[in-house]
């Protein structure tokens, strides 16, 4: 009998997300290898790497928003996709599959707010997707109050700052009551000034609990509040661990000269 490619589970209640071994490639280009992460509950994972290091594509894949060529993602310990198990290929049954994946919110770094959709609609939709009709809209104006945004539940998206407009898809993903929420360089496509916000929230957010990963080049907000961090670098983790590991001391060469590139241009775009 052929070795499992997926490591025998241990039962940790508290692992929300399990990566194993994904690979992924477009054409000829292998953007992704022998990535293995666990994410436990209340964690946040900051990814951290060069652009083009697969960061993205990592985030894509564990939102089963694209398949791996191979490996799989465990949601509680689901399946998304096939594993080996007894010698025998399993997948979960897709309305468990489509039920876990609901709790997996994601957000954008262009925000994708839907712009025919007032804010308030925007945050609403997913609960009334799920059945929550009733609540919707409750639920809505208090996520927008807690991301600061009460006040502009009837206005359309084009009319909000950029920072504003991420506070607002913040609050649509948590409107899933997503077990797990996914931020694909959040404070990127945002105005210097803007970014603070934006930031701001998520510190809040990681205070209460929620679990995040969150690809980012703000090293000051993974310092503050990141549990580990993770270097890409090819496609590969080639480091992990606290911030105080990986940021302050980083063991790899690569990861040095990423933090000294990521430094020097912080303090060039200070002096201009
Ligand atoms: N849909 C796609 N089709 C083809 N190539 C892709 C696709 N998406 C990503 N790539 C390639 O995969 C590699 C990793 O891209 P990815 O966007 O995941 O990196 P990243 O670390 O998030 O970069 P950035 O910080 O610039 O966003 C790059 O070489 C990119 O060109």
């Amino acid at each position: 009998m052929s070795e499992s490619p997926v490591p025998a589970l241990n039962n940790k209640k508290s692992t929300v997300l399990r990566a194993r071994r994904l690979q992924k490639r477009y054409d000829d280009n292998i953007v992704l290898q022998h990535i293995d992460l666990d994410i436990v509950e209340g964690e946040v994972l900051c990814l951290i790497g060069p652009s083009g290091s697969g960061k993205s594509t990592l985030l894509r894949l564990l939102a089963t928003l694209e398949s791996p060529d191979s490996g799989v993602v465990f949601f509680h310990d689901t399946p998304l996709g096939i594993v080996e198990r007894g010698g025998n290929l399993y997948t979960a049954p897709e309305k468990i599959i489509r039920q876990q994946r609901d709790r997996i919110g994601f957000v954008f770094q262009q925000f994708n707010l839907f712009p025919h959709l007032t804010v308030l609609q925007n945050v609403m939709l997913a609960p009334r997707l799920q059945g929550q009709r009733g609540k919707a809209e409750d639920k809505a104006r208090a996520l927008l109050e807690r991301v600061g945004l009460a006040h502009k539940a009837d206005a359309w998206p084009a009319s909000l700052s950029g920072g504003q407009q991420q506070r607002v898809a913040i609050a649509r993903a948590l409107a899933r009551d997503p077990a797990l929420i996914l931020f694909d360089e959040p404070t990127s496509a945002l105005d210097p000034e803007l970014v603070n916000e934006v930031l701001a929230v998520m510190t809040d957010l990681a205070a209460t609990g929620i679990t995040m990963v969150v690809a980012t080049h703000e090293m000051q907000f993974a310092r503050r509040v990141a549990s580990n961090v993770a270097f890409l670098d090819k496609g590969h983790i080639v480091e992990y661990g606290s911030p105080q590991q990986v940021l302050d001391a980083p063991q790899q060469p690569r990861t040095r000269a990423f933090l000294q590139q990521i430094s020097s241009l912080r303090s060039e775009a200070e002096h201009v």
